[in-house]
């Protein structure tokens, strides 16, 4: 079965894999969304289902919580749970500092509000999301449906003084846009490179439509990138880079078995 995954999807395995070893009996998780955290839903679902591990868990989305529960765990909401002891969650760009570009899923408030709860976040990736500059993948934005097109405006006046004369988007198309959890748009920045990432989300934060942006600044502790051959690249804070090879061979029934979760 390894043998017909995709190179990418064994390396979002790997990533999940490795960041399982952050997680303790009794702890209390913020689960993240997309498509590398659904591997980690999966390895949670499988060490609670066959080997006992217990923990509570919230999720970051309405996405992530159906996949949880399909798979037999409780999801709560942040706030029975309170104080999380750890989020682990996807990127979809990551810098040298470790900031972070997030949303790309649409998730990006519940995200940031669940892993602004969390003492530990640890960010599992690949190689692809790891960049100098954040920017090239397009900055989302979460704005209210009241006055949307007024705050598209107020955002690109905004972007302008910052001298980002860049192009924004609304998710979706501006017909049918995309309707977030919290039913608000998400407006895209074709910023390019975010030069400085903290002068720009204050500037979005400051626009009253604007709800939060997918700038998660001095947020993440642990960054994960897994790979197709199986090594796990992982850095705390702003640390080396240390590594970790998995046997994919020895690896492959639990791949098995979590791709069954999708049958
Ligand atoms: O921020 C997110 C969702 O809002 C995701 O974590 C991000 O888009 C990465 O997703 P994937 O793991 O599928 O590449």
């Amino acid at each position: 079965m390894i043998d017909t995954l995709p190179p990418a999807e064994i390396g979002k395995f790997i990533s999940a894999k490795h960041a399982m070893q952050e997680v303790r009996a009794g702890m209390k998780l913020g689960l993240g969304t997309g498509s590398t955290a659904a591997w980690l839903v999966k390895l949670l679902a499988h060490a609670q289902n066959n080997h006992g591990l217990m923990f509570q868990a919230c999720a970051t989305s309405t996405q992530t919580t159906n996949l949880a529960t399909s798979l037999g765990i409780e999801i709560q909401s942040l706030d029975a749970l309170g104080a999380l002891d750890l989020a682990i969650d996807g990127a979809d760009e990551f810098d040298p500092n470790l900031d972070l570009i997030k949303g790309g899923g649409g998730a990006l408030l519940q995200e940031k509000i669940v892993e602004s709860n969390a003492k530990r976040l640890v960010i599992i990736t690949d190689a692809s999301k790891q960049v100098d500059h954040l920017g090239a993948f397009p900055l989302p934005i979460e704005v209210t449906k009241f006055g949307w097109i007024s705050t598209q405006r107020q955002v690109e006046e905004a972007l302008k003084s910052l001298g980002l004369a860049v192009r924004t988007t609304w998710r979706g198309g501006p017909t049918q846009p995309f309707v977030t959890d919290e039913g608000n748009h998400i407006l895209d920045i074709y910023a390019e490179k975010i030069i400085a990432p903290r002068a720009l989300s204050d500037a979005m934060l400051n626009i009253p439509g604007v709800v939060e942006t997918g700038l998660f600044i001095d947020m993440a502790s642990t960054i994960i990138m897994g790979d197709a051959d199986g090594t796990a690249r992982f850095r705390e804070g702003t640390g080396g880079w240390s590594e970790k090879s998995y046997d994919l061979a020895a690896e492959a029934d639990l791949i098995a078995a979590l791709l069954e979760m999708d049958a």
